[in-house]
This record gives C-alpha cells, sequence and structure tokens, in this order.
C-alpha cells in the first residue's frame, strides 16, 4: 500500500476512527468472530430508497472522505482497551488480539464517481470482504455519505430556485449542527455548485473561495463620525470627501454612524467596498450611506462593489436600492454604478427564492445560512446498508411493503444513455451478466412491478460502478478529482439530465430498472424465503 500517493491519508475529522460506530456492530463482529465467520466473504449495498426534499434526484458525496476513512481504518491499543472494558468479561481475549489487527485490507469497494446524480436503490457503494470488518463499516460509512450528500442535493435546489446567473454564499457556519455539519455545509455546497462560503477553514482545507461583508455590529460600534479617527486615503482626507458627496445627494439626514463605519470599512478595503446597509433604514440612510462613500472611492479611482440587504421586504428593497443606484448613475455620470452588485441574505430558502423571483427583484447574490445547512426542509437522507451476499450466496430482505424489499447478490448498474444525450434510464444488473453495449436493445423491467418493463436502444452506456478501493492492490483505485473537477461533473449531469426529473416540485421519477435476469433472481429468491401460510 506505500506506492500510493494516498498511503497516509486520514479522513478531515479526527473523530472519523472505528470507534465512530454503534455497539451493536462491535457485538455482531464479535459473535460472529466466535464462532469463526468474521470472514466468511460478504457483500453489502449501500443505497437510499427516497430522494430528499421531495425531488427525484440526490447528488452523491462524500465518497473521498470514505475512502480515507477506509484508507486509516484501524483501531488503536487505547480503542481496544476501551472496547474490553465495555465488553462482558466473558468475551474470549482473541477477539481484541483479532480487532487490533483489523484494516481494510481484505476489502474491495465499488462506487458511484463522487457528485454522480443518483437514483434510489442504485447502490452508491458496493463493500465486498471478510464479513466482520465489512460489518463494522457500517455505520462510519453511512455518516459519512448520508449528510454530504443531502447538503450536496439542497444546494443544488436553491441554485435552481435562485435562476441563471445568480451567484450564491454559503453563509451556515454559526448556524450549523456543530463544527463538522459547518464544515460539511461549505465543502459539499460549494461541491454542488455554490460560489463560495464565509467558512474560512473550509476555504484553508477545499480551497473553496472565501468571501464576506461585515455584520450589523461593525455598523453599531461607530455611534458617530467623530469614531472614524484617522481619515485619510491616498492622501486625500476621505472623510471631507465622503461628506461632500453626501450633500451633493442632498442625503444630510442619514445616520452619522452608519456613515461613519462605512467610511471605516471603506477606508480598510477601498477596492472591495461593501457595505451591510439595513441597520437603521435602509433606503433613507442605508444606501445614501453607501452611495456617498462609493462616489468618494469613485473619485479617488476605485470600483466600489454593492451593498447587502439582510431585512425587510428584499425584493421590494433590491428594486429600491437599484433605482437609487441608477438615479446615481446618471446624476454623476458613472454609468456602471447601475450595475453595483447587491446581495441579500435573511432565512432564505427555497420558496423564498422561488416568491422573490415571481414577484422580480434586483438581487445579483444570495447569502444563505441556516436552511441550506441545516437542511431543514427535511433534514435527513436515509441511506441504508444491507448485506446482499454471503459466502457467495445471494441474501434478499423482505418487507410488508415492497418498495423496501432489498435486490438481492452483487450487482452493477449502468446509465442507459438516448440519442439527444440525455440519461433514460439506469439499469441495474447481477455481476455476473454481460454488460450492456449501445445501440444493442435491452428489456428493463421494474423491479417490484411485473407489468412494468420497456425495451431501451441506448446510444451510450455509461457504467456507474467504479472499483475505488481495492484493499490487496495498493488501496485507493483512483486519482481522486479535484473539487473542481467534481464541481463540473455535477453541473454537466443537471445539463443533460431531463429537466422534468430536477424540477423542484412533483418531478417525474428517473427510471430505476433491472435487468430481466437480476427481477427473475430476485424473485426466485423472494419466493423461497418467504414462508406460504396455511390458511384453515
Ligand atoms: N419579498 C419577499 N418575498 C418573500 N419572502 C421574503 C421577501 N423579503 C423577505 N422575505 C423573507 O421573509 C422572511 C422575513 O423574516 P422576518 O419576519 O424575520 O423579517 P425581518 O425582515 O428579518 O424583520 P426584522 O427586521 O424584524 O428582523 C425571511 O425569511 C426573508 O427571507
Ligand atoms: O439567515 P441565514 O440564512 O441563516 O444567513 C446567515 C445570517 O447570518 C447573519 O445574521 P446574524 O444575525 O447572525 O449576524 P449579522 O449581524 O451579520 O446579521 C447574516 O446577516 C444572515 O442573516
Ligand atoms: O459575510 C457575511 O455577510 C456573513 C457571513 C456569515 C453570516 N452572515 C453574513
Ligand atoms: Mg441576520
Amino acid at each position: 500500500m506505500s506506492s500510493s500517493p494516498y498511503a497516509n491519508s486520514a479522513p478531515t475529522n479526527a473523530l472519523v476512527t472505528p470507534l465512530l460506530t454503534d455497539l451493536y456492530q462491535i457485538t455482531m463482529a464479535y459473535a460472529y468472530w466466535k464462532v469463526g465467520r468474521h470472514t466468511e466473504e460478504a457483500t453489502f449495498d449501500l443505497f437510499f430508497r427516497k430522494n430528499p426534499f421531495k425531488g427525484e434526484f440526490t447528488v452523491f458525496a462524500g465518497l473521498e472522505e470514505v475512502l480515507f476513512f477506509v484508507n486509516a481504518f484501524k483501531f488503536t491499543k487505547s480503542d481496544v482497551d476501551y472496547i474490553r472494558d465495555v465488553l462482558p468479561p466473558s468475551t474470549e481475549p482473541g477477539f481484541f488480539d483479532w480487532l487490533l489487527s483489523l484494516d481494510c485490507s481484505n476489502v474491495k469497494i465499488y462506487a458511484l464517481k463522487e457528485g454522480t446524480i443518483a437514483f434510489p436503490r442504485i447502490p452508491v457503494l458496493r463493500i465486498e470482504g471478510h464479513l466482520g470488518i465489512t460489518q463494522l463499516l457500517e455505520t462510519g460509512l453511512l455518516n459519512l455519505l448520508n449528510y454530504a450528500s443531502l447538503v450536496a442535493t439542497n444546494a443544488t435546489r436553491f441554485i435552481k430556485a435562485a435562476g441563471k446567473d445568480k451567484i450564491l454564499f454559503e453563509f451556515g457556519l454559526r448556524r450549523a449542527q456543530g463544527p463538522d455539519g459547518g464544515i460539511s455545509a461549505s465543502r459539499y455546497s460549494y461541491m454542488a455548485g455554490f460560489h463560495g462560503t464565509s467558512n474560512v477553514l473550509a476555504g484553508k482545507l477545499f480551497g473553496i473561495p472565501i468571501k464576506g461583508t461585515h455584520a450589523h455590529a461593525f455598523v453599531q460600534a461607530h455611534r458617530s463620525l467623530d469614531d472614524v479617527k484617522q481619515t485619510m486615503l491616498d492622501g486625500v482626507d476621505f472623510k471631507a470627501l465622503t461628506l461632500k458627496y453626501r450633500a451633493k445627494m442632498q442625503a444630510e439626514n442619514t445616520n452619522d454612524g452608519e456613515l461613519a463605519a462605512f467610511i471605516s470599512y471603506a477606508l480598510a478595503f477601498p477596492q472591495a467596498f461593501l457595505a451591510l446597509v439595513d441597520t437603521y433604514e435602509t433606503l433613507s440612510s442605508g444606501i445614501p450611506n453607501f452611495l456617498a462613500v462609493a462616489l468618494a472611492l469613485h473619485e479617488l479611482g476605485y470600483k466600489p462593489n454593492g451593498i447587502r440587504l439582510d431585512s425587510g421586504d428584499l425584493a421590494y428593497l433590491s428594486k429600491e436600492a437599484r433605482r437609487q443606484f441608477t438615479e446615481a448613475a446618471n446624476t454623476f455620470g458613472i454609468p456602471e454604478f447601475a450595475k453595483l452588485t447587491i446581495v441579500a441574505s435573511n432565512d432564505i430558502n427555497e420558496a423564498v427564492l422561488n416568491s422573490l423571483n415571481e414577484q422580480g427583484h434586483e438581487i445579483d447574490s444570495f447569502g444563505i445560512g441556516t436552511h441550506l445547512v441545516t437542511c431543514q426542509a427535511q433534514p435527513a437522507l436515509g441511506m441504508v446498508y444491507k448485506l446482499v451476499e454471503i459466502s457467495g450466496q445471494a441474501r434478499i430482505k423482505l418487507s410488508q411493503e415492497p418498495s423496501k424489499v432489498t435486490i438481492p447478490g452483487r450487482k452493477q448498474a449502468f446509465r442507459l444513455v438516448g440519442a439527444n444525450g440525455s440519461p433514460i434510464l439506469d439499469l441495474m444488473m447481477r455481476c455476473e451478466e454481460p454488460n450492456p453495449s449501445p445501440n444493442h436493445r435491452l428489456l428493463c423491467r421494474h423491479a417490484f412491478d411485473e407489468m412494468v418493463r420497456a425495451y431501451v436502444t441506448p446510444s451510450k452506456v455509461i457504467p456507474l460502478h467504479h472499483l475505488v478501493w481495492d484493499g490487496k492492490n495498493g488501496g485507493i483505485q483512483m486519482t481522486l478529482p479535484s473539487m473542481q473537477e467534481i464541481r463540473q461533473y455535477v453541473a454537466n449531469q443537471i445539463h443533460v439530465m431531463r429537466s422534468d426529473v430536477m424540477r423542484p416540485l412533483n418531478a417525474t421519477p428517473y427510471k430505476v430498472s433491472v435487468s430481466p435476469d437480476l427481477y427473475e433472481f430476485m424473485h426466485q429468491l423472494w419466493a423461497e424465503e418467504f414462508p406460504v401460510r396455511e390458511l384453515n
């Protein structure tokens, strides 16, 4: 394994260790070990049954962290000492020696590429290896993938709702579910297409552009114009210049403390001046104060950036702001002032974005926190981990509800693409079956509904599962894509997916099918395992 460039790669979050698991994984592992079954070959599928947010797609995210988790998977002596303490005294000592020796060298993982638009029941991961270790991986894998995929999906929905050419920043760290929730939200929303984050650590760790404005506290901290202690910019008295423009605009009644704050901020960042204008009164104070400073900056050759609105009717205020900008552009003969940036924030969710679009607005950019990072619309994605084969024998999990029946055996999946370049459906097949090839007609069946089936002649066949981890053969089996590559991959797929599948409300379900061979195989096993009742 030492030849891999990822030989020493470990999860970003140091809490992600073999002990970050549920107790039952360890008790099951002991029970397997005790009867010598821990080295039997097992296959697990990791998948979800339902797309989140009442939508019909999911963005698969978190794979890189999964690979680092698997790569670094090793119980420490102190982990094992702890497990020894909490398991019953009758636990045989050999189990602890086995735990100490355990790693993922006997494991293989097949996965969707990170960023793949994924659909229910298609395994996002297929995990193969000894039963003991593959069982022990369950909780960690689910933990790393569930939230990552949920928040990435959420982010794509916000981007869609904001509309074309809007710039979206993730501002949620302060409201996130702890440090990992915050970091993951920044990372995976950028992966899904956000343009940046306010989260500085996420910027450092993942190369995400970091962005920010300033807070209300900064405005409140300035009580009067006297709070600007140093007023010179490029040898000019900047405060006096700003006051000259305020007078020219006949806006002398604006809040002086607010103006002082804007002057201070402009002195600190003359090249990137953006002001939060809603602390006192947006239209009669915040925006005129901003414009006075912006005009002074312009006179000195700087290009002011714009404003942020953080309360009130964002549609109305943005239009009024644009009107004042345009008026200033005309009055002072500076056409580019009409295009000053308007950022909006304040509890923005998909519904607010849709409503703003309906009303018409002049917002260029959104700062989105709480609803994005907490996934308030749906706080969890129900990915599951199910055993599908043991010692070469396929296993099935039955349920009263057909959609919860697992699809047994080792399977691979393909995306069948139509002549127009848009995916038609995903097809699951048994691994033993030959891969489908382009321009050959295939029968594709619904997994549970006998009458639902269709012939498909794909123009292109995209294999969805790739060997990403082979513990016996160097570990990580790929050059991990960069964040930019994954972002581009997400964008490309969104572009080619049918729009009725991607629409936010009442979308058309994308078809996930099984081959006739897999259908027969599954239903035969179902019949074998399901007892025939005696009715008297
Ligand atoms: N034009 C609009 N259409 C639809 N929703 C809007 C519009 N403008 C703002 N919103 C949303 O309405 C909500 C307003 O929140 P809230 O009632 O807390 O008002 P506020 O402006 O923050 O008030 P306050 O100034 O008292 O803090 C936010 O979720 C905001 O995103
Ligand atoms: O509303 P969200 O979508 O969660 O976006 C983040 C919010 O966090 C900030 O508010 P906060 O009141 O914490 O600080 P502020 O003084 O900078 O407004 C910011 O002004 C946004 O309103
Ligand atoms: O930079 C901002 O404006 C910002 C950052 C985090 C949260 N709210 C606002
Ligand atoms: Mg706020």
